[in-house]
Parts: C-alpha cells; sequence; structure tokens
C-alpha cells in the first residue's frame, strides 16, 4: 500500500546532502520510505496525507536513556537544586526501588515511558539496563527492555553495589563479566560502563568492556561526566560507538575523538551529550560546539532517567543545544536524528533511521510549525502535531 504526503512546509531530510526541501512531497511504501521529491511530480497513491504546511522531520532518535526503573528520586532533585553535588551513588536508591518491582509493573513503566517518548516524536530508543545490578535482575530489565525498544544495552558496571549487596568491586567486576554478561547476552546488542569517579576506575571499566567485546557486543561508554578521566580515551581506544556525557574534555580527549573519524573505510566513536541531565545536575555543559567544530559527529539524546535527567523531551534537548550549546537549529536537529542514529550504527542501509532517505524506515515527526527553527524559537511548547513509526501513525497525544 502506498501512501503520499504532501502539504509540507518544509522537509528536513537529513540525508546525505542534509537537504532542507521546499515544496517537497514523501511517497511510503508499507514501513518504508519509497520515494521523494517536488510536490508537483509526485506519483499517484493507493492514499494520502496533506499535513497542512507544517515542517517534516526524520523521528528523533534517543541513543541515551535508562527506561527501565521504579522509585522516585525527587528529594535527591531538591536537595541538589539547594547546593548538593551529584554523585552515582544515587543510583542504589533506584536500584532498591526497581529490585522490588514485580515483573508486570516495571514492564509497565517501561512501556509508558517508551509511549511518552513516541507521542513527542521519539521513534527509535535505546534503554539500558544497570538498576539491577545483580544477575537475576539485570536480566529481568534487559528480557523487559528488549520487548519495548529497539536498542537494549547492558550497563551491568553502572555502580558496584556495594552498599545494597555488601560486594567488593573486584568480585562485582567478576560478576559482571562472567554470569550476568551471559545472562543478559541474547537480549542486548551493546555493552556500557560507567568509567567514572564513585563508579568504575579505567581498568575496571577496559575489563568490563573487553568482556563484552568477546562476547560479541558494540561498546558504550559513560565518561567524562563528573570531572576530567579516561573515559573518552578508553572509549577511543576500544572501538566503542559512542562516548556519552563529556561535560570535562581536555584537547587532547577533543584530538582523539576527531582522529577516530580519520579513515574514512571505518566509523570512529561519536561524541553524545546530554544536555536535559547537564541542566539537572548544573554540570558544566559538554562542549558541543566545540566538539563539532573539530570535526568530531555529535548525538544528542535524552538521558532519560530518574537520578540526573527526568526527562523524556528530545525537543526540550534540541533547544537547549541551541540556546546554550550554540549549535544551530539544523546541527542540534541532525544530531538528535543523524547522530542518535550513527550512535547506534544505524544511519545507513535498509531499514536505516534518523534520516528521511528512500529505502529507510518511514519514521517521521510533523511539527506544529512551518519550519525545524520554531523548535528553538518557541522552547517548551508542544510542537509535536504527529508521529509516524514504520509508515504507521502512532497514537497521541500520550501524557506522563
Ligand atoms: N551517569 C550515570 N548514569 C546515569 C545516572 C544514573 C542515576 O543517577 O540514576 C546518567 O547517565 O546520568
Ligand atoms: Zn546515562
Amino acid at each position: 500500500m502506498s501512501h503520499l504526503i504532501t502539504g509540507i512546509g518544509e522537509l528536513v531530510t537529513q540525508d546525505d546532502d542534509d537537504r532542507v526541501l521546499p515544496d517537497a512531497a514523501l511517497v511510503l511504501d508499507g514501513p518504508t520510505i519509497a520515494w521523494i521529491g517536488p510536490a508537483s511530480s509526485a506519483p499517484a497513491c493507493d492514499s494520502a496525507t496533506d499535513v497542512g504546511g507544517r515542517a517534516v522531520l526524520p523521528g528523533w532518535v534517543d541513543s541515551h536513556s535508562h527506561l527501565v526503573f521504579d522509585g522516585d528520586r525527587s528529594a535527591e532533585f531538591a536537595a541538589r537544586m539547594a547546593g548538593q553535588a551529584y554523585a552515582a551513588g544515587g543510583i542504589a536508591v533506584t536500584v532498591g526501588a526497581t529490585r522490588t518491582a514485580d515483573d508486570e509493573r516495571l514492564r509497565q513503566l517501561v512501556r509508558q515511558r517508551v509511549a511518552v517518548a513516541m507521542s513527542q516524536g521519539t521513534t527509535t530508543l535505546e534503554t539500558k539496563t544497570g538498576y539491577g545490578l545483580d544477575v537475576e535482575h539485570e536480566l529481568r530489565s534487559a528480557r523487559i527492555a528488549a520487548g519495548e525498544v529497539d536498542e537494549v544495552t547492558f550497563l551491568g558496571a553502572h555502580l558496584v553495589p556495594s552498599a545494597v549487596d555488601g560486594i567488593t568491586a573486584d568480585d562485582y567486576v567478576r560478576l559482571v563479566c562472567g554470569p550476568m554478561l551471559e545472562a543478559v547476552r541474547p537480549h542486548v546488542q551493546w555493552a556500557d560502563v560507567f568509567c567514572e569517579r564513585g563508579a568504575f576506575t579505567e581498568e575496571q571499566s577496559r575489563e568490563v568492556l573487553l568482556a563484552a567485546r568477546r562476547a560479541g557486543l558494540g561498546l558504550r561508554v559513560h565518561g567524562n561526566q563528573l570531572g576530567p578521566g579516561p573515559g573518552v580515551r578508553l572509549a577511543v581506544e576500544l572501538g566503542a560507538a559512542s562516548v556519552d556525557h563529556v561535560n570535562f574534555l581536555d584537547d587532547d580527549d577533543v584530538d582523539v575523538l576527531a582522529a577516530s573519524w580519520s579513515d574514512p573505510s571505518r566509523d570512529g566513536t561519536v561524541a553524545t551529550v546530554l544536555p536535559a541531565c547537564d541542566l539537572s545536575t548544573r554540570a558544566p555543559l559538554a562542549p558541543a560546539r566545540r566538539l563539532l567544530d573539530a570535526g568530531v559527529p555529535v548525538a544528542l539524546a535524552s538521558n532519560c532517567n530518574p537520578g540526573t535527567s527526568y526527562t523524556s523531551s528530545m525537543a526540550f534537548c534540541v533547544a537547549t543545544a541551541v540556546l546554550q550549546m550554540h549549535l544551530t537549529v539544523a546541527e542540534a536537529v541532525r544530531a538528535a536524528t543523524w547522530g542518535g542514529a550513527l550512535a547506534l550504527g544505524r544511519h545507513t542501509g535498509p531499514g536505516a533511521v534518523g534520516s528521511l532517505t528512500v529505502g529507510h524506515r518511514a519514521d517521521l515527526h510533523v511539527l506544529e510549525a512551518p519550519s525545524m527553527t520554531h523548535l528553538a524559537y518557541r522552547p517548551g511548547m508542544p510542537l509535536t502535531h504527529s508521529v509516524w513509526r514504520a509508515g504507521q501513525p502512532v497514537p497521541s497525544p500520550i501524557r506522563g
């Protein structure tokens, strides 16, 4: 069944030439984009939608979230706003609440969070385990996540649960690299490690990532969030697809990231910035402008989680990236679509996401505005008109 989309105010393709097309039309064939061109030469189709002069973008690709959790940390947030610093130890509070939830409750919580994200234009979602921290609960988180999102990341190495389980760091790293990794392996595509003071050292992080690589998983790293550190260099050394947070970078970190893209035959390491988290933890904003200027591909993600960033609004992230990180609107939208797809290795090939290209998945975000500029010009406004995922309209709006 072919479906024609007309009346497009601005078609933001994010294709190889980064085209923004006036007077364009789009044909969907089932779940796939079949044709893009001038509205005046659009082919006849089985059905049609006129979007009334609104802008059409690729759906957001949110490449970093932690949706498998229960519990509330608003008191920790309030304490932070009163001057307390964020520390990794807060993760243990969510671990306690998450372990207590039964499977059905946890699944419903994740499903509702995914629905809320989709109703705001997110059509591809990565989410992480990391609030289970023992074999039973990490496996449960991975299994539930795999039923609800596109990409699942094993983050057993989120925190040593010494306060919860009394386990030593060495014993915990052995558990993560052995039985835990083996248990979650069928449900996940990626492994991640929180390489930071208060979480995992460089050596522990390397051990976890090497074990994950041996198990055939792609690699991601939480790095340089709370201070300068080895996260970025480790991520590049081990060929991670992305290093996320990147608030505290020295010149060497930026050079190493840029150099990882110097061989055109293979992808390097994407820098994923998380502006909602930076605001919610009152951290220095990640230097997205500097990274782009140095030639490093940047992804923009929500980092939706109960501790540091309780939002799945990619529009909020885009507006913040423009207003406070000094990206242009086009750069921020690219980072939140194509950049996220690149960070997940889903930017190219049949069924690719993050750009409107023939053969890619038909994931559309129709704005309640004639151009993408409105995303930063009218921050915080409800600018999602409608969403299509794999050629199907997404029910909306859903509030959460
Ligand atoms: N930094 C590590 N993990 C999460 C926060 C987890 C939490 O505090 O619950 C993050 O990406 O910010
Ligand atoms: Zn995170």
